[in-house]
């Protein structure tokens, strides 16, 4: 099928590149006029596996360009995909500008057009949105308008898009529900058919849904630390019920990324605005607020105080394998520690300039151990594997004191012990 898929971000760029080796022809569209350029050059604007290559092979082939228009090859689709951002907005409801100002332009572009088209929602919206885009469109009456939420992560995107655990289907048509049924043709994952407003509030509870484990594990995590119990062993005890399942019961400094943090808050304001209080994700949130603060207060405890203390953070992106520093863990974390006074030096092997921009403050190095030279304690923010894998005789040689706050459970405690660190991790010892 012709596909046109509007807002190349994290989510359109590897959805465009995701149906194009599927085998459909796509154009990318993007108002950001710069990132348009970088990417008809072949450059990926975002460090994603495996993302830049797939996107020049099926460039190669001819089966994806790139556009900053509505108005050229996309004017021929059959499927428009809106993957705008919908970000959140002062009341923390999730803000939906960009994604109107896209209706707007569907409107201009494909109303004296009348050919049937789906114009598919990918973009994480509130319960409601798709009607109303439907309203707007209303006097286009080949537009049918279909949600489709995206459920792909950050570091392992491509891979997500071109195997999803299921595709999400919300339709008020059997013409919308046969377009996608042609665009899917060939996937063979579970398939959820249901309305558009089913569909809009499945995507939100299943991140609710995934940041309450970890919310839940979090605070656990602290009693586990009074108790002296291990968390991890509690949490594969847990696990192996298949009722529970081990997925995202890892404790450690908070879930961060685009997704969690705005899409919590954006479900909470969906509650309130329609009568109904969501006091458990009230308390998810709260808890990860807090577990920064929490994790900092281990490390004072432990160096007696902070002033003056140079702490060694590694890894700031938001998890591994991503660029993505948006509501990174590390940042309210290196943002206490410099506040009372520590010296600071960071590590990550993409993201340092981002956050240099926000810390100048902060000394960063290209050199894990350049980073752990003179430190009194060592950090460990995100798990990428540069971070974990560590030569620890190297390590302690170069640190000013074997301290180790292991904020993601990541590191190999007893082997580290046996290293000489003093070794804490979150929810274990
Ligand atoms: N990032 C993720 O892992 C992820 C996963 C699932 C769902 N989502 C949801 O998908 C949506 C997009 O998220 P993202 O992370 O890809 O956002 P992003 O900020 O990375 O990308 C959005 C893109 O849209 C472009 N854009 C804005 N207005 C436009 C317009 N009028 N026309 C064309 N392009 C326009 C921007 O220039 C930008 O390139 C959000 O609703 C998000 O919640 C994100
Ligand atoms: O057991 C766990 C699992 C994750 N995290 C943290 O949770 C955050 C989010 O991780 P992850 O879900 O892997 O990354 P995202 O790319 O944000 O993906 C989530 O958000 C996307 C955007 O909506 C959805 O599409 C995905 O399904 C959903 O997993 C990160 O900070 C992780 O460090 C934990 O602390 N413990």
């Amino acid at each position: 099928m012709n596909v046109a898929v509007i807002g190349t971000g994290y989510v359109g760029l590897n959805t465009a590149v995701s149906l194009a080796l599927h085998g459909h022809r796509v154009v990318g569209i993007d108002v950001d006029e710069e990132k348009v350029k970088q990417l008809k050059q072949r450059h990926c604007p975002i460090y994603e596996p495996g993302l830049e290559e797939a996107m020049r092979s099926v460039m190669d082939q001819g089966n994806l360009h790139f556009d900053h228009t509505l108005n050229g090859e996309a004017k021929e689709a059959d499927i428009l995909f809106i993957c705008v951002g919908t970000p959140e907005s002062a009341d923390g409801s999730a803000d939906l500008g960009y994604l109107f100002a896209v209706v707007e332009d569907v409107r201009a572009v494909y109303a004296s057009n009348p050919v049937r088209r789906g114009v598919v929602i990918k973009s994480t919206v509130p319960v409601g949105t798709g009607d109303r885009v439907a309203e707007l469109l209303g006097d286009c009456k080949e537009l049918h308008v279909i949600s489709n939420p995206e459920f792909l992560r950050e570091g392992s995107a491509l891979q997500d898009a071109l195997n999803p655990s299921r595709i999400v289907i919300g339709a008020e048509s059997a013409a919308a529900f046969s377009l996608m049924d042609e665009l899917y043709e060939g996937y063979s994952c579970p398939m959820v058919k249901t309305t558009r407003r089913t569909a809009e509030l499945i995507k939100y509870a299943s991140n609710a849904f995934l940041a309450t484990r970890i919310s839940f594990m979090n605070e656990l995590a602290r009693l586990s630390t009074v108790l002296g119990t291990d968390i991890e062993t509690v949490a594969r005890g847990m696990g192996l019920d298949s009722r529970i399942g081990p997925e995202f019961l890892r404790a450690g400094i908070g879930y961060g990324g685009s997704c969690f943090p705005k899409d919590t808050i954006a479900l909470l304001q969906v509650g309130k605005r329609n009568g109904v209080k969501l006091s458990i994700l009230e308390q998810v949130r709260e808890v990860n607020r807090t577990q920064p603060e929490w994790c900092v207060q281990l490390i004072r405890e432990q160096l007696g105080g902070l002033h003056g203390k140079r702490v060694a953070v590694l890894g700031l992106s938001f998890k591994p394998d991503t660029d993505d520093i948006r509501e990174s863990r590390s940042l309210p974390i290196i943002k206490q520690l410099l506040h009372e006074g520590a010296i600071v030096s960071a590590y990550d092997p993409i993201s340092m300039e981002t956050v240099a921009k926000l810390y100048p403050q902060v000394s960063y190095a290209d050199d894990i151990y350049a980073t752990l030279t003179g430190a009194d304690a060592a950090l460990l923010a995100t798990e990428w594997k540069q971070c974990v894998n560590l030569d620890w005789q190297k390590a302690k040689a170069v640190m000013a004191k074997p301290v180790l706050f292991d904020g993601r459970n990541a590191w190999p405690s007893e082997l580290v012990k046996q290293y000489g660190f003093a070794y804490q991790g979150v929810g274990r010892s």
